[in-house]
């Protein structure tokens, strides 16, 4: 096997990140207000130095629940809370990964769960309707029925975060489909992080929540970066694990959120992705001559907007 020279990292510079791990209520303008205090708070208080993303959990406007999303639903981009991250994003000069929201789709009236990112000058650049829908069952533990008030998107999602380079992203149980991180960093794409907002619970939370963010970091040699709402402790409705987590393209957890409201940091360094995709090969020794049925090249449909 012949190991071509190594690539430039596609980092422009490392990416100095916030996950906001808040809990979000059924008062949907409460909810509103909360996320600009916490994004304001994490501007202000980074322990990193200066802020280049700032992202949000899975969820954060509404309740997460089936029989809710209709309610809290927004048109994409004339609603509320699409104005209001952008404005955020603006106003601090930051890059936004807005977890996710209900989206109303209006020529079918179909509702997504959607997450949108923004430019440092607060327009959309990317927008990815979750693709796989959280349907479980488990038995003393946890029933769920996404598919009951959503549809699925139909896209992988990867684009480009200005000089940094380009990333994936993908919402929740996404993660438990490996081909959308493996799209995202593999040629053309070549992505250094995948971000998943997302809210496990305390059923599939601790058996599967590190286990996952780790193995797509390590099968795709690039971080992957997990914001939860926070654990509703007392509450009555659903009961999201928290542990928002960045994970390093080696499969370390580089940090990681309690089950509270809290802000998390973290800085991913371009130097790291070189180092282990030339140390343990993975990333140039893909077989699809093997393989070119599951994932192969210009089969995939990546989402343009
Ligand atoms: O996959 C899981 O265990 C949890 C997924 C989930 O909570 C979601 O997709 O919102």
């Amino acid at each position: 096997m012949t190991v071509p020279p190594v690539l430039k990292s596609p980092l422009a510079k490392s990416l100095k990140v916030a996950l906001i791990q808040l809990k979000a209520g059924a008062d949907k303008a409460a909810n509103l207000a909360k996320v600009t205090k916490f994004i304001d708070d994490a501007v202000k208080t980074s322990t990193i130095g200066s802020l280049d993303l700032v992202m949000l959990p899975e969820c954060f406007n509404s309740p997460y629940a089936v029989d809710q999303f209709r309610n809290y639903a927004e048109l994409i981009p004339s609603g509320e809370t699409t104005s209001i991250l952008s404005e955020l994003a603006k106003k601090h000069g930051i890059y936004i990964i807005g977890g996710s929201i209900p989206e109303l789709a209006p020529e079918d009236n179909k509702i997504f769960n959607t997450s949108l990112t923004f430019s440092p000058s607060g327009e959309i650049i990317a927008k990815h309707r979750k693709a796989h829908l959280f349907d479980i069952d488990i038995p003393g533990g946890i029933t769920f029925q996404e598919s009951v008030t959503l549809s699925g998107g139909d896209k992988a999602t990867v684009f480009k975060l200005g000089d940094f380079g380009n990333v994936g992203l993908g919402i929740c149980y996404d993660i438990r489909f490996p081909e959308l991180a493996s799209i995202a960093s593999r040629s053309p794409n070549n992505s250094f992080a995948m971000f998943y907002p997302g809210a496990f619970n305390t059923t599939t939370g601790p058996l599967h929540w590190h286990l996952l963010a780790r193995s797509r970091a390590v099968d795709n040699q690039l971080y992957t970066v997990l914001c939860s709402p926070a654990r509703d402790v007392g509450g009555s409705g659903y009961q999201a694990y928290g542990h928002s987590l960045v994970v390093d393209p080696f499969g370390k957890i580089i940090a990681e959120a309690g089950e509270g409201e809290e802000i998390v940091f973290a800085e991913l360094d371009k130097d790291v992705i070189p180092k282990v995709r030339e140390g343990i090969p993975v990333h140039y020794q893909r077989r699809f001559d093997i393989y070119e049925d599951i994932v192969g090249e210009g089969k995939v449909k990546v989402s343009d907007l």
